[in-house]
C-alpha cells in the first residue's frame, strides 16, 4: 500500500506494548530488566525522531534499524498491502539488498507466501524457525537460499479499524525461534508502524483540507452552533477585505448588505435546520462598504450522534459573472451602434405601455421613422460617416421625447418610437413634427454641413390597433405612404392605407401571371427639339394590358414589380420591344429617331444589364446610338465604382444616358461629369408650376445652366401648356416632352403620328 509520509509531532503517542494488535501479547513484566530497558530505549529513540518531525519512511527505516540492533544477525522489514489489497510490497527494509526487495515485491498472501504472506493471510503472527523446510515458505524458498534467510518471524500490522494492512518481520541468518523479548520487539514494531501509517493518513487528510481551505478561490467560514465565526480562510479575507481577527468571534450578520429582509434569512436557516444545507445567491457587504453578490452554500456539520456542532459557509464572489451577464443582457437588448434599445426590448416596452394604457385609458403611439435617401449618403460618403449620421440622429430622436418614451433602432436607418401615456392624438402630431424639424437641422460633419430628412409613419393605440404587431404594421404602412408622398413628412395611418396594401398584395399576385402571359404593351411619347420643332425621339412607357381591368398605368405596378424582382424580366422585355419598334419606324423618308427606355435600379442590381442591352441591340439590329437609357440619380450612386465601369462600357457601344427626374435627388455636378451623362430630364414637378412659381422657374433655370456648363442637353418633361413651352425656350432648354405635344400612345398610333407630325411654326 503506497502511503504518504506523515508529519508527526511530539504529542504523538508511542503505543503501549499491550495494546498493539488485539492478539495475545507478551506481558511486559515477563521480560528481564535489561530487556525492558532495551525496549524503553527503543521507544525513546522513536519518540525523539517523532519530536524532530521526521518523515514516516525515515521513521520506519529507523525503527527497523533499531530492532535489528536488538537481534544481531537479522534484518527487519515492513511490507504493506497494495491498493487492491491483494499483493504485498516492501515499504521499508533498510538492510535488505535491492535484489531481495524486488524478489519480495508483489508477494501474494497465502499458505505458501512465507512468514509475511501467512501473517497477513491468517491475521496472526508467524514464527518460522527453518525457512528452508517449513511449508509456509514454499513459494519463497529460493529467496531464503539466495539471502540466507534461515528463520523469519512476522507480525501482522492492523489499521485503526482492525483491518490487516501489512506485516512487520525479522528475518534471521540463523535457524531460531523468538524469545519473549523478540516477540515483544515484533509487537511494538508492528504497533508503531500501524499507528504511524494511520497518523500519516490523518495528517495527509488534514494537510489536504488545509490546502483546500487556504488555497481555495472560494471563501470559507466556519461558525459554532451560535453562529460565532471560528475560522475564515484567505479567500474570505481577500473577498471581504477583513483580517481574520476582525471577524473571528463575530456573527455573519457583520457582513449583511441590508438587501435582504428577515424572511429571506428565516427561509435560509429553516432550510439549514431541516435539510442540513442552503444554497443560493446573496448580497453581502465588504469591509469598504461595497455590496456584492455571492453564490453561498451553508451546511451544518454534525457529530457522530447526529447533533449539529458547526456551520460551514462556502462562497464565491460572483460580481464578475453578474457583470458579464448584465453585459450580455444589455447587448442582447440594445443596438451596439447607437446604444438604443433594439426590437426585442422595444416590443417589451411597448407592450408594457399598452397594458398601462389599457388600465389608465390613455393612448400610446408607435412611430416608424426612416431616414430619407440614407443609402445614398452611406454609399457615397462611406460607412463611417453613415454610422456617425445614425448616432447623431439617434441622439436627436431621444431629445425629442420624454424619458418614459422609448426610441429604438431596428437596423439600417429605421427607428421605432413608442410614445406612452398620451392624452390625445394631436400631441403625437406635434412630437412628430418636432422630430422632422430636429432631424432636418444641418449636421456638422467635420466642418461640412450635411442635411438629412426623415419620414414618419404613425399608428395610435387604441384607435388603430391593440397589439404591437398590428400597430407596427399600420405605422409601417403610414411610413410607406409618407415616403411615397415625397418624403420629409409624417403620415398617420388611415384605413385607405390598409386597402392600398391589400391592393399591393393583389397586384403582386397577378403580376406574376401577367409576366408569364406577357400582358404588357409599350406606349411611346414623342420628344421634340425646342429649337427646330423636330420630332427627335420617343420615350417608351410600359402599360399592363389587364384582361379584365384594361390598361393599368406603371405607377400602380412598377414598385411592386421592383419589390418582387419581376421588374428584371419586364424590363428586359421592354428593352427588346422598344429596340424592335424603333427599327420598324426607320424609313428613308423619316428622320432617325432615338428611343428612350426606363431602367430601374433593381435591374442593375439583380439582372445582367450589359448583356441584356447588347442582346436587345443585336436582336433588333438597332443602331446603338439611337438607344438611350433613362436612369435616376440614385441608381448611379449605388455601388458607384461598379456603375462607372458599366456605364463606361455601355457608352463605348454608343448608347446614350439620360438622368431622369433630375432635380429631385442629389443633383451633383461631380457625378454627372464622372458618368458622362448625355441628357438631363428636368422633373415634371418643377415644369408643372414653373410659369407661376418663381422658385420652380429658378430651379429649371439652374438645371438648364448646369446642363449647358457640362455640355449636356436638357429635356423638360410634363410640358402641358404653350406658356411652359415659351418659358422653357426662353431659358434655352433643348428639348421637351408632354401632353402639350402628345400623350404616350401605342406603337401603331405613334407610327401614324410620325407621318402626320409637322413642327409648329414659331412666331
Ligand atoms: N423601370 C421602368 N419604369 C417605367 C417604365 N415605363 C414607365 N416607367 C415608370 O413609370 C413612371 C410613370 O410612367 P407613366 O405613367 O407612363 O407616366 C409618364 C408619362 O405618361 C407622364 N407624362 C408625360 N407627359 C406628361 C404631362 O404633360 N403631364 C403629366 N401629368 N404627365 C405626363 O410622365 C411619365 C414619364 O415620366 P419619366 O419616365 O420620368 O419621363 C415613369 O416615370 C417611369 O419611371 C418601364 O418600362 N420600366
Amino acid at each position: 500500500m503506497k502511503e504518504s509520509p506523515p508529519v508527526m509531532n511530539s504529542s504523538t503517542e508511542i503505543p503501549s506494548p499491550s495494546c498493539s494488535t488485539g492478539l495475545t501479547t507478551v506481558e511486559y513484566s515477563t521480560l528481564s530488566a535489561t530487556e525492558q530497558e532495551k525496549i524503553l530505549h527503543l521507544q525513546q529513540a522513536i519518540l525523539e525522531s517523532i519530536a524532530r518531525g521526521g518523515e514516516i519512511t525515515a521513521l520506519i527505516n529507523q525503527l527497523c534499524k533499531l530492532v535489528e540492533q536488538l537481534l544481531p544477525n537479522s534484518v527487519a522489514s515492513v511490507m504493506l498491502l497494495d491498493e487492491s489489497r491483494e499483493l504485498l510490497n516492501v515499504y521499508a527494509a533498510p538492510s535488505v539488498p535491492p535484489e531481495g526487495i524486488s524478489q519480495l515485491n508483489g508477494l501474494r498472501p497465502g499458505p505458501g507466501g512465507g512468514s509475511c504472506g501467512n501473517a497477513v493471510f491468517r491475521k496472526e503472527p508467524q514464527f518460522v524457525e527453518n525457512t528452508f523446510t517449513d511449508p509456509r515458505w514454499q513459494n519463497l524458498r529460493q529467496l531464503a537460499y539466495d539471502f540466507n534467510l534461515c528463520a523469519c518471524w512476522s507480525m501482522p500490522i492492523f489499521s485503526a479499524q482492525g483491518a490487516v494492512i501489512g506485516s512487520f518481520a525479522l528475518s534471521s541468518f540463523e535457524h531460531r525461534l523468538p524469545s519473549d523479548f523478540h516477540r515483544k520487539l515484533l509487537e511494538i514494531g508492528a504497533s508503531i508502524v500501524g499507528i504511524a501509517l494511520e497518523r500519516s493518513k490523518t495528517q495527509e487528510s488534514l494537510r489536504l483540507f488545509e490546502k483546500v481551505y487556504d488555497g481555495s478561490e472560494e471563501g470559507f467560514m466556519i461558525t459554532d452552533l451560535n453562529q460565532r465565526i471560528l475560522s475564515v480562510n484567505r479567500a474570505f479575507c481577500k473577498v471581504l477585505g477583513y483580517e481574520p481577527e476582525e471577524v473571528i468571534g463575530e456573527t455573519p450578520r457583520k457582513l449583511a448588505s441590508g438587501h435582504h429582509d428577515k424572511s429571506f434569512y428565516s427561509a435560509m436557516w429553516e432550510s439549514i435546520e431541516v435539510f442540513g444545507h442552503w444554497r443560493g445567491e446573496i448580497w453581502n457587504r465588504r469591509k469598504n462598504g461595497e455590496v456584492f453578490p455571492e453564490w453561498l452554500s451553508v451546511s451544518s456539520v454534525k457529530d457522530a450522534t447526529g447533533k449539529t456542532t458547526h456551520y460551514v459557509g462556502i462562497f464565491s464572489d460572483i460580481s464578475e459573472r453578474k457583470n458579464a451577464e448584465a453585459q450580455i443582457q444589455y447587448l442582447s437588448s440594445h443596438d451596439p451602434l447607437t446604444d438604443l434599445p433594439n426590437r426585442i426590448l422595444f416590443k417589451d416596452r411597448l407592450e408594457n405601455a399598452l397594458a398601462h394604457a389599457e388600465r389608465t385609458q390613455s393612448r400610446v403611439a408607435l412611430l416608424t421613422v426612416d431616414l430619407d435617401n440614407f443609402k445614398l449618403f452611406n454609399d457615397s460618403l462611406g460607412h463611417a460617416v453613415g454610422d456617425t449620421l445614425l448616432r447623431n440622429v439617434a441622439a436627436r430622436l431621444k431629445n425629442c421625447v420624454r424619458a418614459t418614451d422609448t426610441v429604438s433602432r431596428q437596423g439600417g436607418d429605421e427607428f421605432l418610437i413608442a410614445l406612452a401615456e398620451l392624452p390625445d392624438s394631436d400631441t403625437v402630431g406635434t412630437i412628430a413634427q418636432h422630430i422632422l424639424d430636429q432631424v432636418a437641422k444641418p449636421l456638422d460633419m467635420e466642418g461640412s454641413p450635411l442635411s438629412l430628412s426623415c419620414s414618419i409613419g404613425i399608428a395610435v393605440y387604441p384607435d388603430d390597433g391593440e397589439s404591437y404587431d398590428i400597430l407596427l404594421k399600420k405605422a409601417s404602412l403610414a411610413l410607406y405612404s409618407a415616403k411615397a408622398a415625397g418624403r420629409n413628412a409624417c403620415h398617420f395611418f388611415t384605413e385607405q392605407m390598409n386597402s392600398d396594401s391589400l391592393e399591393h398584395l393583389r397586384i403582386a399576385h397577378n403580376l406574376r401571371h401577367a409576366v408569364q402571359r406577357n400582358e404588357f404593351v409599350l406606349h411611346y411619347q414623342p420628344q421634340i427639339d425646342l429649337d427646330s420643332g423636330q420630332l427627335i425621339g420617343a420615350e417608351a412607357l410600359i402599360r399592363w394590358n389587364h384582361p379584365t381591368e384594361g390598361l393599368i398605368p406603371p405607377a400602380r405596378f412598377i414598385s411592386v414589380a421592383e419589390q418582387t424582382g419581376l421588374i428584371v424580366q419586364m424590363g428586359e422585355w421592354a428593352l427588346n420591344e422598344a429596340c424592335k419598334q424603333a427599327v420598324s419606324w426607320q424609313r428613308s423618308d423619316r428622320p432617325a429617331l432615338m428611343v428612350a427606355v426606363n431602367v430601374s435600379a433593381v435591374q442593375f442590381r439583380r439582372g445582367n444589364m450589359e448583356q441584356s442591352i447588347r442582346k436587345a441591340i443585336a436582336a433588333s439590329g438597332l443602331d446603338p446610338t439611337l438607344l438611350e437609357i433613362e436612369l435616376t440619380e440614385s441608381v448611379l450612386l449605388h455601388d458607384m465604382e461598379y456603375m462607372l465601369g458599366l456605364i463606361k462600357r455601355l457608352k463605348e457601344i454608343g448608347i446614350t444616358l439620360a438622368i431622369d427626374d433630375f432635380g429631385t435627388g442629389y443633383s451633383s455636378l461631380a457625378y454627372l461629369k464622372r458618368f458622362k451623362a448625355d441628357r438631363l430630364k428636368i422633373d415634371q414637378s418643377f415644369v408643372r408650376d414653373m410659369a407661376d412659381d418663381p422658385d420652380d422657374a429658378a430651379i429649371v433655370h439652374a438645371i438648364i445652366q448646369m446642363g449647358r456648363t457640362l455640355n449636356l442637353r436638357t429635356i423638360a418633361e410634363g410640358v402641358e401648356t404653350a406658356k411652359q413651352v415659351d418659358l422653357l425656350r426662353s431659358l434655352e432648354c433643348n428639348e421637351v416632352q408632354g401632353y402639350h405635344f402628345a400623350r404616350p400612345m401605342p406603337a401603331d398610333a405613334f407610327s401614324r403620328f410620325l407621318d402626320t407630325y409637322r413642327p409648329a411654326v414659331r412666331e
